[in-house]
């Protein structure tokens, strides 16, 4: 037995590891314009370069949730990119839709600041699967999840934004 997906919390990482991870969880709130506060950026871990980013389109179709639109930039601009050197930042942990495209592109690496339990919490349309379940369900996937970076800023992002709607 592998512990095939792990997953980890801000807090028990060292304070080098969560500075590491919050310089890239910055720039994917950086990406937020007024609105929805879902932005992603992906990036390369071996060299530590930003391959791509996106954010939540959902006022022109409702799948472009902010991962969706980072995957498929990427994808775009970088054909012959090597998925399994990636990690993907997001300032809300994937939906089960976002997961399972995480897993059809084989990214090793998830790190999210506010949880999906926060977000349907405070009112927003969840689908209640959490990141480690919908993992957990695709036995050809491995990977790590770490959660909660900047979360509390982001969690103050995300109510503010849903008391503006
Ligand atoms: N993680 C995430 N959850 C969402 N729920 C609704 N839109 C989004 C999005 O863009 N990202």
């Amino acid at each position: 037995f592998s512990q095939k997906v792990v997953t980890r919390s801000a807090d028990t990482l060292t304070d080098e590891e969560r500075q590491h991870h919050e310089r890239y969880m910055q720039m994917a709130i950086d990406l937020i314009d007024g609105g929805p506060p879902f932005g992603a950026v992906i990036v390369d871990h071996e060299s530590g370069e930003v391959m791509c980013k996106g954010r939540n389109r959902g006022s022109s179709n409702r799948i472009y949730h902010g991962e969706m639109d980072a995957m498929i930039n990427c994808g775009d601009e970088h054909p012959q990119l090597d998925w399994s050197r990636l990690t993907l930042y997001t300032t809300g942990e994937p939906c089960p839709m976002c997961m399972s495209a995480i897993i059809w592109n084989r990214i090793p690496r998830v790190v999210y600041a506010t949880s999906i339990r926060k977000l349907t919490n405070i009112g927003l349309n969840q689908i209640n699967l959490d990141t480690s379940t919908v993992a957990g369900a695709a036995s050809f996937y491995s990977g790590e999840i770490i959660s909660g970076i900047l979360k509390d800023s982001t969690d103050k992002m995300f109510e503010d934004w849903m008391a503006s709607r």
